[in-house]
């Protein structure tokens, strides 16, 4: 009777759905931060007379691509995924919490000061202080969010590993997308409200962000309870969890499905959250809508998702198919950018109907690579795997953004008008189609891969979980 009420809270499902909550509302107040720029991006480039900070396109992909400089360059992340498997989601999702606060006031503080309208010259290109102080607050809040990330999937599978944990995954997911289509739907409406003001939605993200350390916090306290818990109920049997050794980088490096899925994350990713950040420039530009209401189309991406994301998730858990789903995803990828790309297709239905396609493609592939993983990789290196993903991945995310910036200054100024250039987005759609299609080609081989190892990809997480309690159980039979 003890041992039961003792073990309550890790076999409680009211418990591990409310760790969900609280842990999917600090993922949701990050992403708002994180895409919360792309809508002012009209404002950004407005000239400072204006009332914008005069920005060209090439430096907002300057200021977009920061989010992964620390992150890539300094490793920062997969420095985090090593602190998260050995110190543990507590401790490192409070670190990453408190990163992320620490960046996004140092962003807000570099766009609200002109500093007198100084310049430094870095690696031969001059840069405003004010671009070069958000983008290191950026940077900065890149490394937490990406930490926050990987600690969260890893939280996810700690709570819900032989339950519901594609479906938590898809739902934590679609939390962390109302932040995104939040931030891109009404940034724009919040910016207007405070007078066209670009710092006041910044910093309704760090308020909003200081709830979500609070969240996390009382995750914190239930997390503590579950592990004393599970520590005064156990018998001595249980196998312990080996502890992360160095040498387990090399284990993942070395596995070829560790790299398809890394591949395919980059690329995949790479196609649309650098897309979302230049969206509602591209339906000011392509579709003529009023700069005003340019989010509402592209947060139709992440609404979508909300519902979506759970839903294959579910899916996946009872069906299984994963690496199909993902095949499945990159085509439409491909086939969505493609019609982008096609200058007289231009009417906002357009463009409602492909940002709907995409919601759905982008739903598929997430609710299927994120709990793939746990299948390749052992849970003691699963934080160092995350991270090394997602650190392939912020080379996209830096990369991409950067790479649009140029190319839409070089390539694709078709005039002038209030001071800022209008721009034919077709070039850079076709370059979203070309990530689609390469992720199309990943996807596969993954596919392949996963045949030959049998890593299980296209077999149900529920139904596979189980077997495998029932399997320990039956040799436990027989031990005694
Ligand atoms: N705009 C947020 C970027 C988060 C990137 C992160 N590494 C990630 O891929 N998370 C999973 C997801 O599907 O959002």
């Amino acid at each position: 009777m003890t041992e039961q009420i003792q073990r309550k809270l890790s076999e409680s499902k009211t418990a591990r759905w409310a760790v969900l909550a609280l842990v999917a509302f600090t993922m949701l107040c990050g992403y708002f931060i994180t895409d919360m720029m792309a809508p002012l991006q009209d404002l950004l480039q407005t000239p400072v007379d204006g009332g914008g900070l005069g920005w060209t396109a090439n430096e907002y992909g300057k200021f977009t691509s920061a989010y992964g400089w620390f992150n890539v360059f300094f490793l920062m992340l997969i420095f985090g995924g090593m602190i998260l498997d050995k110190m543990g989601v507590r401790f490192t999702g409070v670190m990453a919490t408190s990163i992320m606060l620490v960046g996004v006031f140092i962003k807000w503080f570099g766009v609200s000061h002109d500093f007198g309208g100084e310049t430094v010259s870095i690696f031969g290109t001059e840069w405003g202080y004010p671009l070069l102080v958000a983008s290191l607050g950026y940077a900065l809040f890149g490394v937490g969010v990406e930490i926050a990330g990987i600690t969260v999937s890893k939280i996810i599978v700690k709570w819900f590993k032989g339950k519901e944990m594609a479906l938590a995954m898809g739902l934590e997911m679609a939390c962390a997308r109302i932040g995104t289509g939040l931030a891109i739907g009404i940034t724009p409406l919040l910016s207007r409200a405070f007078g066209n003001s670009i710092s006041m939605p910044i910093f309704i993200g760090l308020i909003l962000l200081c709830i979500g350390l609070i969240s996390f916090i009382v995750f914190v306290v239930m997390d503590k309870r579950r592990d004393v818990e599970d520590a005064a109920a156990a018998t001595g049997e249980e196998e312990a969890e080996e502890p992360f050794r160095f040498g387990d980088i090399l284990d993942i490096i070395t596995l070829k499905g560790f790299w398809y899925m890394a591949l395919l994350c980059v690329l995949f990713y790479s196609a649309v959250f650098p897309f979302l950040k230049y969206a509602p420039n591209l339906m000011i530009n392509k579709f003529g809508i009023d700069p005003e209401w340019s989010g509402v189309i592209p947060a139709l991406l992440p609404f979508g998702n909300i519902l979506l994301t759970p839903f294959f998730g579910n899916l996946y858990d009872r069906k299984g198919k994963g690496a199909t789903i993902m095949i499945i995803g990159s085509v439409m990828l491909i086939f969505i950018h493609c019609m982008f790309s096609i200058p007289m297709l231009n009417n906002w239905i357009v463009a409602l109907c492909l940002i709907i396609l995409l919601g759905i493609a982008f739903s598929l592939v997430p609710s299927a690579m994120w709990p793939s993983v746990p299948k390749i990789i052992p849970e003691n290196k699963l934080g160092t795997a995350y991270a090394l993903i997602f650190w392939v991945q912020n080379w996209g995310l830096m990369g991409v953004p950067y790479m649009i910036g140029i190319v839409l200054d070089k390539y694709c100024i078709t005039g002038m008008v209030d001071g800022k250039p209008t721009y034919n987005y077709m070039i850079p759609m076709m370059i979203f189609t070309c990530f689609g299609i390469l992720a199309l080609f990943i996807s596969l081989l993954l596919k392949r891969e996963d045949r030959i190892k049998g890593y299980g990809l296209e077999l149900p997480n529920i139904q596979k979980d189980a077997d495998i309690v029932l399997a320990e159980e039956m040799i436990g039979e027989g031990q005694r």
